[in-house]
């Protein structure tokens, strides 16, 4: 005689349906109000063999059913979709589940790849917080708070557009004009990334910053990437190519650079994660900077309406 045919947790199908809360009409990872799209099939579960109820969780993905609770009961059960180990309380009539197609396989992978950026975000969000030691008055080293808000101001975007301007409308040598030009266009060019960065990702800046910077722009209200990040990898970068200096003021560059990231997040204004990707971004966008170089021959009409005036 035949076994009776069962749920994936061993319950008779036709018996379970109506009176269980876990079996295949409950609420439970098997059931149809969990599985969107699977509920058409599954709902005539109480008929169906527990294999019938499986694949069509299987088949709930290309129909339209919501694919995070496919995915979820895949890296919930992997070894009953092996066949590595029976049911609990499977028949020995039950043939084993079919093996899973490769997009299924693959789909396990990424949740590893989730739990590695959900460790790195934790780790993040927690040396963050405890290296956040000037984020107000009151903090452990409040007294560095002045220092460290100098700096900032150091590496905000006003000044050195102030500045660079200043020096444009100075300068009476063609190359010092050239250098000055490039300048200008690598800090607008940094603006416009950062912001357009930060208004995709919308981080949040950590919980423990006091927002008291000085003129920010709407989108200053996030966090990924730091802007002065940014701009003291991408300035220091430009400095360092463009202007010759005698080696310790190249150290000092440097140290500015690294010192001004760092006030980031002794500030509270800023997670690790923040300021280590806009040293990245703003290395890269010197690149970017060196590479589209602008000069009297690829950009006359600029220098041309320069000379103009
Ligand atoms: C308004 C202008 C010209 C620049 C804004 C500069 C600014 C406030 C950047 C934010 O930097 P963080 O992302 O490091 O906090």
């Amino acid at each position: 005689m035949p076994s009776p045919r069962r749920n994936v947790e061993g319950r008779p199908l036709g018996a379970s349906a109506s009176s269980s809360s876990s079996g295949g009409g409950g609420g439970g990872p098997g059931s149809p109000t969990h599985g969107g799209g699977g509920g058409g099939s599954s709902s005539s579960s109480s008929s169906s063999s527990s294999r019938f109820e499986f694949q069509s969780l299987l088949g709930s993905r290309g129909s339209g059913a919501d694919p995070t609770c496919a995915r979820l009961r895949l890296s919930e059960s992997p070894v009953h979709r092996r066949g590595s180990f029976p049911l609990a309380g499977a028949g020995p009539s039950q043939a084993p589940p079919p093996p899973l197609p490769e997009e299924d396989r693959m789909d396990l992978n990424p949740s590893f790849l989730g739990i590695a950026l959900r460790s790195l975000l934790a780790i993040d969000l927690w040396l963050s917080k405890k290296l956040g030691v000037c984020a107000g008055e009151s903090s452990s080293w409040g007294s560095v708070r002045p220092l460290m808000k100098l700096l900032e101001i150091s590496g905000h975007g006003i000044p050195w557009l102030l500045g660079t301007l200043y020096c444009l409308s100075r300068s009476d040598s063609w190359a010092g004009r050239e250098v000055l030009m490039n300048l200008l266009f690598a800090l607008l060019l940094d603006l416009l990334l950062v912001a357009l960065l930060k208004g995709l990702v919308r981080r949040r800046r950590p919980a423990h910053n006091q927002m008291d910077m000085f003129f920010t722009l709407s989108v200053d209200k996030y966090s990924f990437p730091s802007g002065h990040a940014t701009r003291a990898a991408l300035v220091s970068r430009f400095i360092l190519n463009h202007l010759v200096l005698a080696i310790p003021l190249r150290v000092l560059v440097v140290l500015w650079a690294f010192i001004l990231g760092l006030s980031r997040v002794l500030l509270g204004r800023h997670n690790v994660t923040d300021v280590a990707f806009g040293f990245l971004m703003g290395y890269m966008q010197y690149s970017i900077v060196d590479y589209c170089w602008l000069s009297p021959h690829n950009a006359p009409l600029l220098f041309a309406l320069w000379n103009q005036q």
